[in-house]
C-alpha cells in the first residue's frame, strides 16, 4: 500500500486544524494510501516531518497550515534525493501558494479537492539554504513590514510595502544595489526590489500577472522610483496589475541574480525576515510535485 504523512499545525487557522484532521485522513485514506499523522509542536518540527518522510520514500506529503506551516514543509521537501507528491489544506490567513496553485481557500473544498486532484509541477526558489514559494523583498522597506502585524500584511498585502515605502521616501532611505542576472546587470538606486515566482503575494493575485507556477522564472520588480508622487503612481499601477509597465519600475525576468547593496540590508522572504545581502537567488524550476484541483488547466 502507498505510505502518506499528514502533518499539520494544530495552532494554525483559529486551531481549526485539529477539526479538520480525521477528514483528511478518511479521504486520502479512500484514495488508497495507509496515512501517518504528525503533529507538530514549534518552529521547524514541519520541516522535520517532511524530510523525514523523504528519507522514508513516502509517496504522498499533505500539509495543513498557514503560509508558515507549508514554507516549513517546503524546506523539508527541497533538494532531497526522492521528491513525494505534495499537497496541503490552506489555514492561514493569506494563503498565497494555495492561490497561486488554484487549491481552494474553504479547508473543506480542499480536503475533497484531494480526490479529484492532477499533479502539477511548481518552481520554488532558493536564496542562501532557505526556500520559499512566493517572493523575496530587498530594501529598507522590506525590514520594515516584516516588523508590520500580520493583520496589516494580509489586509493590505503588497500595499502594506507601499505605505512602508511611502514612509521610507520621506526618511530619504534610498539604497544603492547591483544586481547580476542570466543577461546582464543593473545597477542604481532602488527603493525596494520585489523577486516573485507566482502572481500571488500578500494574497493580492496582480502583482505579478504573467507569472506561472512552474514557468522557471523569478520575476524581478526594481522600484527605482523615489519621489513620493512617483510612488503612489506606480501603487496604481500595483492595483491594474501593470506594474512592470510603469516608468519607475524595470522589470526583469531571469533564473537565479545574485544582490548587492551599498548598506547591509534584511531580505523578507515569504513574508518573515530572511538573511542579509549580499544574496544570491536562484529558481528551482518545476521542483515540487503537487496535487492540484483538476480545473486549474482550464484557469
Ligand atoms: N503546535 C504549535 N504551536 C504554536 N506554533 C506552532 C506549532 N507548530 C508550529 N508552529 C509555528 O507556527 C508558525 C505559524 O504557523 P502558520 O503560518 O501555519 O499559521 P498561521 O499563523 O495561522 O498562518 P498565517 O501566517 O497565514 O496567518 C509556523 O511557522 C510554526 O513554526
Amino acid at each position: 500500500m502507498k505510505k502518506a504523512v499528514l502533518i499539520y499545525n494544530p495552532s494554525s487557522g483559529k486551531e481549526l486544524a485539529s477539526e479538520y484532521k480525521d477528514r483528511v485522513v478518511e479521504v486520502v485514506t479512500s484514495m488508497q494510501y495507509e496515512v501517518e499523522v504528525k503533529e507538530t509542536q514549534g518552529p521547524k518540527d514541519a520541516t522535520r516531518f517532511a524530510a523525514q518522510a523523504c528519507e522514508q520514500r513516502v509517496d504522498f506529503v499533505i500539509g495543513m497550515g498557514g503560509d508558515g506551516t507549508i514554507n516549513e514543509i517546503v524546506n523539508g521537501l527541497a533538494e532531497q534525493q526522492h521528491m513525494p507528491l505534495f499537497s496541503f489544506i490552506p489555514l492561514g490567513t493569506v494563503n498565497d501558494f494555495a492561490r497561486a496553485l488554484g487549491i481552494p481557500l474553504d479547508p473543506e473544498e480542499a480536503i475533497e479537492a484531494l480526490k479529484v486532484g492532477k499533479e502539477q509541477r511548481a518552481d520554488i526558489g532558493k536564496l542562501g539554504n532557505d526556500y520559499f514559494m512566493n517572493i523575496v523583498a530587498i530594501g529598507e522597506i522590506a525590514s520594515k513590514v516584516a516588523d508590520t502585524s500580520i493583520e496589516s500584511k494580509t489586509r493590505l498585502g503588497p500595499l502594506a510595502y507601499l505605505l512602508e515605502g511611502t514612509k521610507a521616501i520621506l526618511q530619504d532611505n534610498e539604497v544603492s544595489m547591483k544586481i547580476s542576472y542570466d543577461e546582464g546587470e543593473w545597477e542604481g538606486d532602488i527603493t525596494l526590489v520585489l523577486i516573485a515566482l507566482t502572481n500571488s503575494v500578500g494574497g493580492f493575485e496582480r502583482l505579478a500577472p504573467d507569472a506561472e507556477v512552474d514557468d522557471g522564472f523569478l520575476h524581478v520588480f526594481i522600484i527605482h522610483e523615489s519621489g513620493i508622487p512617483g510612488f503612489l503612481r506606480v501603487g496604481t499601477k500595483l492595483l491594474q496589475g501593470k506594474i512592470a509597465e510603469d516608468d519607475g519600475v524595470d522589470y526583469i525576468r531571469t533564473k537565479k541574480v545574485h544582490i548587492e547593496t551599498s548598506q547591509e540590508l534584511f531580505c523578507n522572504v515569504d513574508g518573515d525576515e530572511g538573511t542579509c545581502t549580499p544574496v544570491d537567488i536562484q529558481v528551482l524550476a518545476q521542483h515540487l510535485r503537487v496535487l492540484v484541483p483538476e480545473k486549474l488547466e482550464n484557469n
